[in-house]
Parts: structure tokens; C-alpha cells; sequence
């Protein structure tokens, strides 16, 4: 009788007995492990954090995953093991170390991981989803010149466009008394989606037009949360691929057909433009993308309809929450408010309100830094894996295929690193913050907020994001007087709203009055 037989016995129920006891054992065994003998032992954090990933499955898909991971740095400080391979960072030194080629402790930026980015069906692939480097950068060079300053500068008169369309709209929709109340998470909306249609695939959504949504857009949100939601499913691969099959039953049927709604109008939308007969010539994305097909290791068509549609989410989503922020905050900020309009009214027409005259305006800029700052629009961070052989963070040797991230919301919000970090303060944002060692805001850690994140995977939109957040925040100051609204819609409470890798928004009233001074 060999050792296996002892142990496990001969007939059929005690070999039941003993493969279900060594598979309750084996988790016991792997959070042990996990706790004790783990490389990551050493960093702290909760017990059950550190023993298994549930808990952290559990928080992210609980609707207030940021704001439970600060909770969890206030306690254990700037590094917290958040799962068994997983640091959480609140240190502004990070940035470097995690995210830079150049400037961090490491040779090179951490890669992405697999789990989060990855392209497991084999699709094609765009900038987002891509892991690996040279690939990465491949679609980079040829995509960065649709988006440099230059380019947006070119693309001016489109934008201008759009944003004059919807400050005539709202003024069209005044009453008697010469004032609106609208929701203006839609207004910034339909505004955000006709600019970005325009320049991914030459023609608007026309929303301002119908002041409405296309269906598909009003499902966005959902799809994106249900992407976030079976993200962390990865982790589990066994689980993941026995709940492949019945995936068609478990996602809500509006969802796939909006999806596929959106996919087919996108591939038309593409094939006009492309179309001979189009002859377009204009600044937009897709005649620079198009470009590189000229040097043979373009993008290829199916690439070029990835990344424009990612365009499409990835801009206008994240810009609707940083507006929806500003609003927010002047709205519940009459002084903040009225310093806004002081400087953008010393303009005295709205056909002075250019893309570089309002980037020299130094309360503008610092308004959108700290809506930035306290409302972050990818609140959870940008997840990468330390190589195999290891890396250095803020201070910390982190063993090789360590899943790190910073925590943006965790360490903006921090005490530690921001003075009076729950306050809305754009001032914090001025150069006499930075300067005057009596200012309260001195020694803020401004470095520590990078709402675009930073290093070779930066925000390719970046310059976009600036120049249209300014113009719409700026027209839609200087032609109205900007109020809070009479109804239970007036303000948002930022940290009730959930968040599934996105803020779901709430709806947000505000009142535009004809403009009084
Ligand atoms: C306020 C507005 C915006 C914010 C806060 C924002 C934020 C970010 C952040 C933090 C990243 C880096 C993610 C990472 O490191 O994993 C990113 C990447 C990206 N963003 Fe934005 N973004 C904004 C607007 C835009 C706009 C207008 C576009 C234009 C199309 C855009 C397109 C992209 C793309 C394509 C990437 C992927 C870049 C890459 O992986 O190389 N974003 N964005």
C-alpha cells in the first residue's frame, strides 16, 4: 500500500472525503502563505487584505472602492498591501518610480498588467489595451501628432464651433424671466460628444442639434462599469472561464445591443470619412492616424476604428467629470465664482475667448487643477506590475511581478501631503501658493496630483482636455450668470456617487441666468 492510499484510503467515499478536505485546505494554506511567507509579508495592511483578493473584490465592486482604500491609507500609512501581489502607494515620489522612463528609481516605467489592460479575445488592438511596449509606442508615434498643442490649435475652429452651438442653445431654452434651469452633466455632454465625434470620425453625433443622446451613449456608463466588474473576475481564471458561456445571459441585453449599435454606427461613420469621394481635408484625428499608413507600420484600418472609438470614451467621459466638478464646486462657492468671473470678464466679447488667450488665465487653470485634484475622473489609478526582477517605490524594494499603483483620490486628499485637502481652494493652484512661503498652501505636494497620469502611458488628449474644459467653462461664465438651482438637484455629493473605475454621475441643476454685470 503506497503513502497516497494511506492517506487518502481505497474505496470511492473516503477518496470523496479526502479531495474535498484538501480543497478546503488548500485556500487555508495559500492565506497563510499570503500572510506569513508572501515576499510582501513585510507591508502592512489588513489581515484579510493580505490573506486573499475577495475583500478587495468585495470593495471594488462596493461602488466606493477609492474612498475605502484612503480609509485604509490613513491607517496604515503611504504603502498598504491591498491584496496578497498588490501595493497600494500615497506617496508623491511613486509617480517617478512607478510611471516615468526617465525620472524614477528604475530604468524604465513599470509595464501595464495583463489582468487590467490586455487584450484577451485577440481583438484588435488599440493604444489602451496594448501591454506590450514596442507596440505601445508603435501607435503612439503616430497618433501624438493628432493631439499635440499644434494640433489642437489647428483643430480651434471646431471646437469653437461646438461650444458656441450650445451656449445659443441654452440661451435659446430661457424663460420669460431670462434664466434656464437644465441638467448640466447633459449639456456638457452633448457638447463633449459632437466635439469628439467630429474630430475621431468627421461628422457630429448631433447631439446639440436634438439636445438628446444617441442610445448607445446613455448606456456608456453601464458598459463600462460591467467591463470593470468582469475585469476582476481575471483573477480568478477558473471562475472567469466557466462563466464565459453563460456571459450572453448575464449581461443585460441592452448593453450588447446598444454596444453593437455603437460599433456598427462608428464603422460607417469611419467608412464615410475614408471614402474617396469624401475628400476631406481638415485637422481632425483621423487624417494624422491615416498618415501613418503612408510609413508601413501604420495603423491598420480596424486599428484606426479601435482607437477612434476609444477616442470617444476615453475623452468625453473623463472631461464630463471634471466640468461636472467645476460646477459643482463654483456653484456651492459664490466667492470662488465670482473671482472666475472677474477674470474671464475683463474680455470684452466672447469672440476674444481664444484657446491661447485663456490658457495665459491663471484663476481658470487653477480651477480645473483642483476639480482635478478632489475629483479625480479615473478615480481607482492606473495599475502596472514591477518587472521580474524587481523595482524600487518611493523609498520601498518591491519584489518582481508585484501588481503597484498610486491612489489618486487617497493622496490628494491627504492631510499629509495638502492643507485642508476636503476644501475646495483653487487658490492652492496660483503662483503666490507656490511662492509665498506664508501662504497655507506652500508646502502642498501639487506634484502629487496628476490627473493625466504620467510617463510613456500619459494622456495622449491632454492638450484637448485643457483647451476645451477652458472654453466651455469660460463662454458659459462670461455670457451667464451661473446660480445654484431651486430643486433637489442643486449639488452633488461627490463621494456618494459610485464608482466603477468611472464616476457614475449624478444628475447636477444649475440655473444660467442672463448675465447681469
Ligand atoms: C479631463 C479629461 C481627461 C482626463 C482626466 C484623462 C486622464 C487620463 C489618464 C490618467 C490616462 C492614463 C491612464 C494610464 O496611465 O493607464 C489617460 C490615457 C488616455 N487618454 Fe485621457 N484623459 C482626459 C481626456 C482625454 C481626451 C480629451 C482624450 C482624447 C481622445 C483622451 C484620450 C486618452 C487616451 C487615448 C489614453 C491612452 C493613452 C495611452 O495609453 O498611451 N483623454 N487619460
Amino acid at each position: 500500500m503506497g503513502y497516497l492510499d494511506i492517506i487518502i484510503g481505497r474505496n470511492a467515499l473516503s477518496q470523496t472525503l479526502s479531495v474535498l478536505i484538501l480543497a478546503c485546505l488548500y485556500p487555508v494554506a495559500k492565506w497563510i502563505y499570503n500572510v506569513v511567507f508572501h515576499p510582501l509579508a513585510r507591508f502592512p495592511g489588513p489581515l484579510l487584505w493580505r490573506a486573499s483578493r475577495l475583500p478587495y473584490m468585495r470593495a471594488a465592486w462596493g461602488k466606493h472602492f477609492p474612498y475605502e482604500i484612503r480609509d485604509l491609507h490613513d491607517q496604515y500609512g503611504d504603502v498598504v498591501r491591498v491584496a496578497p501581489n498588490e501595493l497600494s502607494f500615497m506617496d508623491p515620489r511613486a509617480w517617478d518610480d512607478i510611471y516615468s522612463n526617465t525620472d524614477g528609481a528604475n530604468a524604465r516605467a513599470f509595464k501595464k498588467s495583463e489582468i487590467w489592460h490586455g487584450n484577451p479575445d485577440n481583438g484588435p488592438s488599440s493604444v489602451f489595451i496594448t501591454t506590450d511596449f514596442k507596440e505601445h509606442s508603435r501607435i503612439r508615434r503616430f497618433m501624438d501628432p493628432a493631439f499635440s498643442e499644434r494640433a489642437v490649435s489647428q483643430q480651434e475652429p471646431i471646437i469653437q464651433d461646438y461650444v458656441s452651438i450650445c451656449i445659443k442653445k441654452l440661451q435659446e431654452r430661457m424663460n420669460d424671466k431670462a434664466k434656464v434651469t437644465v441638467n448640466i452633466v447633459d449639456w456638457f455632454n452633448f457638447t463633449l460628444f459632437d466635439i469628439i465625434g467630429d474630430l475621431s470620425f468627421g461628422e457630429s453625433f448631433g447631439c446639440l442639434d436634438k439636445c438628446e443622446y444617441e442610445g448607445w451613449m446613455s448606456q456608456m456608463a453601464d458598459s463600462i462599469k460591467l467591463h470593470y466588474l468582469s475585469i476582476n473576475l481575471r483573477w480568478y481564471p477558473i471562475f472567469n472561464s466557466m462563466l464565459k458561456p453563460f456571459a450572453r445571459f448575464l449581461v443585460p441585453k441592452e448593453i450588447i445591443v446598444h454596444h453593437m449599435d455603437y460599433v456598427q454606427r462608428s464603422t460607417e461613420k469611419l467608412k464615410r470619412r475614408l471614402s474617396p469621394e469624401a475628400n476631406i481635408k481638415r485637422p481632425d484625428f483621423v487624417s494624422q492616424l491615416l498618415r501613418s499608413e503612408d510609413r508601413g507600420e501604420g495603423l491598420t484600418p480596424d486599428e484606426v476604428l479601435q482607437n477612434s472609438m476609444l477616442f470617444i470614451n476615453a475623452a468625453s467621459e473623463t472631461t464630463a467629470t471634471a466640468l461636472t466638478a467645476v460646477a459643482n464646486n463654483l456653484v456651492q462657492n459664490p466667492e470662488s465664482l465670482s473671482a472666475l468671473e472677474d477674470e474671464i470678464r475683463k474680455f470684452s466679447s466672447p469672440s476674444d475667448l481664444s484657446l491661447q488667450s485663456l490658457k495665459q488665465l491663471p484663476y481658470l487653470n487653477a480651477v480645473l487643477q483642483e476639480a482635478l485634484r478632489m475629483c479625480n475622473p479615473n478615480p481607482i489609478g492606473h495599475f502596472r506590475i514591477t518587472p521580474p526582477t524587481g523595482g524600487k517605490v518611493a523609498g520601498h524594494w518591491v519584489p518582481g511581478n508585484t501588481m503597484v499603483t498610486i491612489q489618486p483620490i487617497a493622496l490628494a486628499h491627504s492631510l499629509k501631503y495638502f492643507h485642508e485637502p476636503a476644501a475646495w481652494r483653487p487658490e492652492r493652484w496660483l503662483k503666490e501658493a507656490e511662492t509665498d512661503v506664508n501662504s497655507p498652501y506652500y508646502h502642498d505636494q501639487r506634484k502629487g496630483v496628476r490627473g493625466f497620469g504620467w510617463g510613456p502611458y500619459i494622456c495622449v488628449g491632454e492638450p484637448l482636455a485643457w483647451a476645451w474644459m477652458r472654453l466651455i467653462i469660460a463662454k458659459m461664465v462670461w455670457t451667464f450668470d451661473l446660480k445654484k438651482a431651486d430643486t433637489p438637484y442643486s449639488t452633488i455629493d461627490w463621494e456618494a456617487q459610485d464608482v466603477f473605475a468611472i464616476v457614475i454621475k449624478h444628475r447636477l441643476d444649475v440655473t444660467f441666468a442672463e448675465r447681469s454685470a
